[in-house]
């Protein structure tokens, strides 16, 4: 197997007394969708803030194809080819889907910005580059049509698509998604399953996802890691991770159910 693009080795991060993720080993393979599940509380939306960087482990090791990245802040890893989306979506409603587009590189890449007001010329070219990305980036998620609209115009299924066309920005090589079809209709929610697994295939993407809709999971996911209580009980393909009695246990009295018909 070629060097993964992302490798979890051993890491715990405790809050107080709590160990939200507990000596966790996590995988992702180059092209792969990895799903990260679990009941409330589990320890996901933490492991993924040690991914990305806006938090850090006590004890492990990150590996991002193959180079430690333990540590390094945020917009380090967005350089290296890392971008997320957010659970609550983090647009800026009063600007336009593409201002949101280009605010988003900039702020996440840490450069151009003062460049492009000072007019000198690499600001200059890599604004222009921005702009372009933006747009083709706009036309790629069918979004064109909005690109001069306030964010705050567009319904939250089309908040969504920015969300995720501004993590392609950057773009990146692994893109961490936290609960990408939370509060979407079904319909969407199928737009949002073809629409990842093209993100896959098109870009070469590898795709870390954080996820509470089962549907969604069983159908994108190559690989799932099922977390309770920080731990990892679990991991294997989607449908037999699914029906595996220590699963079902950590899920019951979670609703899982409910979700799992989602
Ligand atoms: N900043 C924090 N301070 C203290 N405790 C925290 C903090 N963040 C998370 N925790 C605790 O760590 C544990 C894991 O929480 P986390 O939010 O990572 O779970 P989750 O699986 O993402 O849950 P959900 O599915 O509800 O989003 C929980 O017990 C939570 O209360």
């Amino acid at each position: 197997m070629s060097t993964p693009i992302l490798e979890a080795r051993g890491i715990t991060r405790r809050f107080g007394g709590v160990v939200a993720v507990n000596d966790v080993n996590l995988v992702v393979g180059k092209g792969q969708i990895v799903g990260l599940i679990g009941p409330n509380g589990s320890g996901k939306s933490t492991m993924v803030n040690l991914v990305t960087g806006e938090l850090n482990p006590d004890e492990g090791q990150f590996l991002f194809e193959g180079q430690d990245i333990t540590g390094l802040p945020t917009y380090r890893r967005a350089r290296a080819g890392m971008a997320r989306s957010f659970q609550l979506l983090r647009l800026f409603t009063s600007l336009s889907v593409e201002d949101n587009l280009l605010l988003a590189h900039h702020m996440r890449m840490k450069t151009g910005i003062v460049d492009s007001i000072l007019g000198r010329a690499s600001g200059l070219a890599e604004e222009q580059a921005a702009r372009r990305r933006a747009r083709e980036l706009l036309a790629w998620f069918d979004l064109e049509a909005f690109a001069d609209k306030p964010a705050s115009e567009l319904s939250i299924g089309q908040q969504r698509m920015v969300e995720l066309a501004r993590g392609m920005m950057s773009e990146p090589t692994l893109f961490v998604l936290d609960e990408p079809a939370a509060g979407l209709s079904p319909p969407n929610v199928d737009k949002l399953i073809l629409l990842i697994r093209r993100l896959r295939d098109e870009f070469g993407m590898s795709i870390l996802l954080v996820e509470h809709v089962m549907r969604v999971v069983r159908d994108l996911c190559d690989h799932v890691v099922v977390l309770d209580s920080g731990v990892k009980i679990a991991e294997g393909k989607p449908d037999a991770v699914v029906k595996d009695p220590v699963v079902v246990e950590a899920y019951i009295g979670s609703g899982w159910k409910r979700r799992a018909q989602g």
